[in-house]
């Protein structure tokens, strides 16, 4: 089976000249269809810059990082935004417009799919407010809802057009013990469903369960792949 991201020596750095500091060392990985990645470890170890990087947000600078089949390393703003139509983000503040509705934040990322535009797009954000439990809520304004309930919209918003794969970065940062889960075993339920795969930063040690796969990053490097959650070291 091809990989759906595949990494081959990836280096990456931030500043310029004395201040130029190697955040990504060596990094090797191949990630498949329908797995549910967790990558944890210290902060400032570099998960987050690996995440944008496997998300197409930041451009790739050495080594070899392909997406999809397409090469990131060298990759156009033009390749980049293609990458980025077939991949759905969820991050830790859901980023929802809160003077819209659920269904109109939703909708929003229907109409950047111009090959479904003659298509029912009310109907679709609709049915998938419906399958996160928020049938209810449909035409609530985000403002008006729950923490949790957000969260669930900005799954909803991600997943509405079925892409490959999904990022998520801490989406249950900002949610209470039952909220978090709950929105983890959603987006566990809707990925399976689906076939797509998700990477997912967490420091929640309470959701590392959820994961087929957990990658240890340490300073740069990834340190242990597919490890058991009970032998990790403590997670800050
Ligand atoms: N835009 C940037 N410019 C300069 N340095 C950066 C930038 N973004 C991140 N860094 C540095 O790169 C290193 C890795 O950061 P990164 O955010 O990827 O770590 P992380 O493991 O996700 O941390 P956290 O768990 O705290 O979010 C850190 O030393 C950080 O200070």
């Amino acid at each position: 089976m091809e990989p759906i991201i595949s990494i081959q020596n990836l280096n990456h750095y931030f500043g310029q000249g004395s201040l130029r500091k190697q955040v990504l060392i060596d990094i090797n990985l191949d990630i498949y269809r329908g797995e549910i990645v967790i990558l944890t470890g210290p902060s400032g170890s570099g998960k987050t810059t690996l995440l944008t990087l496997m998300g197409g947000l930041r451009s790739a600078q050495e080594g070899s990082l392909k997406i999809l089949g397409q090469q990131m390393c060298g990759a156009n703003k033009r390749q980049l935004t293609e990458i980025r139509r077939q991949i759905g983000y969820i991050f830790q503040a859901h980023n929802l417009m809160t003077f819209l509705t659920a269904k109109q934040n939703v909708r929003m990322s229907l109409e950047l799919h111009e090959e479904i535009l003659d298509e029912d797009l009310d109907a679709k954000a609709t049915a998938i407010l419906e399958h996160v439990g928020l049938g209810d809520r449909v035409n609530y304004y985000a403002e008006n809802l729950s923490g949790g309930q957000k969260q669930r919209v900005a799954i909803a918003r991600a997943l509405v057009s079925h892409p490959k794969i999904v990022l998520a970065d801490e989406p249950t940062a900002a949610l209470d013990k039952k909220s978090g889960r709950d929105v983890v075993e959603l987006m566990h339920k809707l990925a399976k469903e689906q076939g797509c795969t998700i990477l997912m930063v967490t420091h929640d040690n309470r959701i590392l369960d959820i994961g087929d796969r957990i990658i240890y990053m340490e300073d740069g490097h990834l340190k242990n792949d597919s490890v058991d959650a009970d032998v990790l070291t403590p997670i800050n």
